[in-house]
């Protein structure tokens, strides 16, 4: 078994989970350091959640190594390390109640439960929501019901809540998902804020879609019917072949301003009225 090295955060080896006898994704091996920010991309069932709930000492792999902030899971205790990683995911919001006030839900954060169970919380606990809340353009949100918040509100005071524990990894499953325009990219431009504070976490941010990579995350993972399509630095991961080859069509990439974009090329002898 590999020796857990102290600046890898995620270190993965041949990782592979296998349910009923079918291989859900792997064998994958993939490490992330202390100051990356990883994108995990790929098509509708590529396995990038499976992939995240693993790093997120949800699930354990089949077979291979997974060291998950110097721990190997399996013989580390899980509730030990679930306080050290900052997750958002759709699983997770949905067990949220609707009418879970917004600042209870970022500050109970700090204490592993879901929803207030404290009568009294410290007030560095509290201040210290408001100031995630207040990261994340949410603080006005603060005494509002989790249930009657948009979409959008609603995967802010997640990430939010995600950071209240000062995690040494942040894991964003589809966080743009659901969101419109507007949105879509208010969200971006927190993640940008995020990405590029010296002091943020090392970021994990599953996504289908190259318009919802902030800039300043570093590297990518591209993942294709479970297994690796390309992984390292997002500019050398990130091309029209690559892509192509992920999501088994013809995909052009552009870059602008930081941003990517990608759209289907035209086949020829296609749409041609006749
Ligand atoms: N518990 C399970 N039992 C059987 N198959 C599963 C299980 N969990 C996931 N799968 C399958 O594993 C594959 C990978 O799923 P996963 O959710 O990891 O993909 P994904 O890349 O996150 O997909 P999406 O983008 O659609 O969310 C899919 O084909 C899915 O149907």
């Amino acid at each position: 078994m590999p020796e857990p090295d102290p600046d890898l955060l995620i270190h993965f080896t041949d990782v592979l989970i296998r349910r009923s006898g079918v291989t859900l994704v792997g064998p994958v091996s993939w490490q992330v350091e202390l100051d990356e920010k990883w994108v995990v991309l790929g098509p509708n069932g590529a396995g990038k959640t499976s992939l995240l709930r693993i790093a997120a000492a949800e699930v354990h792999p089949t077979s291979g190594t997974a060291h998950v902030l110097g721990e190997v899971l399996g013989k580390a205790e899980v509730a030990e390390l679930r306080p050290r990683i900052g997750l958002t995911s759709a699983a997770l919001a949905s067990r949220i109640p609707a009418d879970e006030k917004v600042s209870d839900l970022v500050v109970s954060a700090g204490y592993g439960v879901l929803g207030r169970w404290r009568e009294q919380y410290d007030a560095v606990d509290t201040d210290r929501a408001v100031d995630t809340l207040e990261s994340l353009g949410a603080e006005h949100l603060a005494d509002r019901n989790f249930g009657t918040l948009s979409e959008g509100e609603r995967k802010r005071v997640l990430i939010a809540r995600a950071l209240m524990t000062d995690p040494e990894l942040l894991l964003l499953d589809e966080p743009a998902a659901g969101l419109d325009l507007g949105g879509r990219e208010e969200l971006v431009a927190r993640l940008t804020d995020l990405a590029q504070d010296p002091d943020s976490p090392a970021t994990v941010l599953v996504t289908h879609h190259v318009e919802e990579i902030p800039p300043g995350f570093t590297h990518c993972l591209l993942l294709k019917e479970g297994g690796v399509v390309a992984q390292g630095l997002l500019d050398d991961v990130l091309t029209s072949q690559n892509l192509s080859s992920a999501f088994s069509q013809s995909i052009a990439l552009t870059k602008d301003d930081g941003r990517y974009f990608a759209r289907r090329t035209r086949v020829p002898g296609r749409h041609r009225h006749r």
